[in-house]
């Protein structure tokens, strides 16, 4: 994807053909297959795509905390002035917590549970924020006001908190040092709609307040609608469409993200509409298919998508991997009858 596809003016994080692989013996899954995209500063960006599509592979690379089968094949994560994928061990040490944060996909990953919130928030604070004790509790009680906790449970441990609490912990280590980007993982995938709400509602807050970058990885459509300004909608290790929540999400030029459209209820709406689902499974990375690697499920695929799609501009920062994304808004009419989707099955 070329830049003058990528409009965002500043931004603070840009993707370019991005690569990354897991050996698997003699094997390769190549799980990210060239992404591109940018994250503006004071934004939330939502990555989006079923499961297996490459997003938390995405997610662990820009903070090159991988699997150790991992590799950053190619590409650049161009962050402050420095390639991420490309700087040593050391100096990318140096910038997690501070400057780039993760919220892993479940908030007890991100917590040990044999020791109390307090120590481990303020281990962070110590070793990584050179605060000392008096300083580091002070944050610890600031902390747990910002994300809606009494300070006096700091000294509890983590299975002493509900799912939500936990992943507002989770949230509140993440915001320590006052980093710059906060990556987050499914943060709401296993909890109930309405504490979904709740945490969406603070991260959005706290962004906004404090002026951060959010990117907010997750497979569910009405949480990108809820609570993101930008969206990058992932398939089968490329991203298939990126740009404004409004642009992709009201007007989706990509027939995978129309499809995720019908897939998911509002999340604002109490009352669940009709959903469609896409029939079948993503392709297996280790082998994709040659061309469009959504044609098999796709109700609108041609001969042509047997060639590899090109990135086409359908709007400004608007770009779409699909052959026929100038269609797109014929091609959308067709997309919201439930029948379209049947057809293709
Ligand atoms: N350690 C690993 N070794 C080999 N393959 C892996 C490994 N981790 C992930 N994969 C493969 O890489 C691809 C992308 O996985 P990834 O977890 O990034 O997707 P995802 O979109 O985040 O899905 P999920 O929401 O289920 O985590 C999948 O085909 C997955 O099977």
């Amino acid at each position: 994807m070329t830049e003058s596809l990528l409009s965002v003016r500043d931004p603070l994080l840009s993707v370019r053909d991005l690569r990354v692989s897991y050996q698997v013996g003699r094997n390769f899954v190549h799980a990210v297959d060239g992404a591109s995209f940018d994250v503006p500063k004071g934004s939330i960006t939502g990555l989006v795509g079923e499961s297996g599509c490459g997003k938390t592979t995405i997610a662990r690379a820009l903070t090159r905390v991988m699997a150790d089968n991992a590799s950053i094949s190619g590409g650049q994560i161009l962050f402050d002035g420095k390639d991420l994928a490309k700087i040593p061990e050391r100096e990318m040490n140096a910038l997690r917590w501070r400057d780039i944060a993760f919220v892993p996909q479940s908030a007890m990953n991100s917590l040990d549970p044999v020791y109390t919130v307090e120590y481990q928030l303020g281990e962070v604070l110590r070793r990584r924020g050179g605060l000392d004790r008096r300083q580091a509790r002070a944050r610890c009680e600031e902390l747990f006001e910002m994300v809606g906790i009494d300070p006096g449970r700091l000294t509890d441990y983590p299975h002493q908190f509900s799912g939500g609490m936990r992943q507002r912990v989770a949230i509140a280590l993440a915001l320590a040092l006052n980093p710059k980007l906060i990556i987050a993982d499914e943060p709401v995938t296993a909890l109930d709609v309405i504490v979904q709400r709740q945490i969406l509602d603070q991260l959005k807050e706290l962004q906004e307040r404090l002026g951060l970058s959010v990117i907010l990885v997750t497979h569910d459509i009405s949480v990108v609608a809820y609570i993101c300004d930008r969206t990058v909608v992932m398939y089968a290790g490329k991203v298939a469409e990126s740009g404004t929540m409004q642009a992709t999400l009201t007007a989706p030029s990509h027939p995978y993200s129309m499809g995720l459209r019908n897939a998911f209820p509002d999340l604002q709406s109490a009352a669940a509409g009709i959903l469609t689902p896409i029939e079948g499974a993503p392709p297996n990375l280790a082998n994709p298919p040659a061309g469009c690697r959504f044609k098999q499920r796709c109700p609108f695929a041609l001969d042509l998508c047997g060639a590899e799609p090109p990135v086409i501009e359908v709007a400004p920062g608007h770009p779409v991997l699909c052959h026929r994304a100038k269609e797109s808004a014929a091609l959308r009419i067709d997309a919201a009858r439930t029948e379209t989707w049947m057809a293709s099955a």
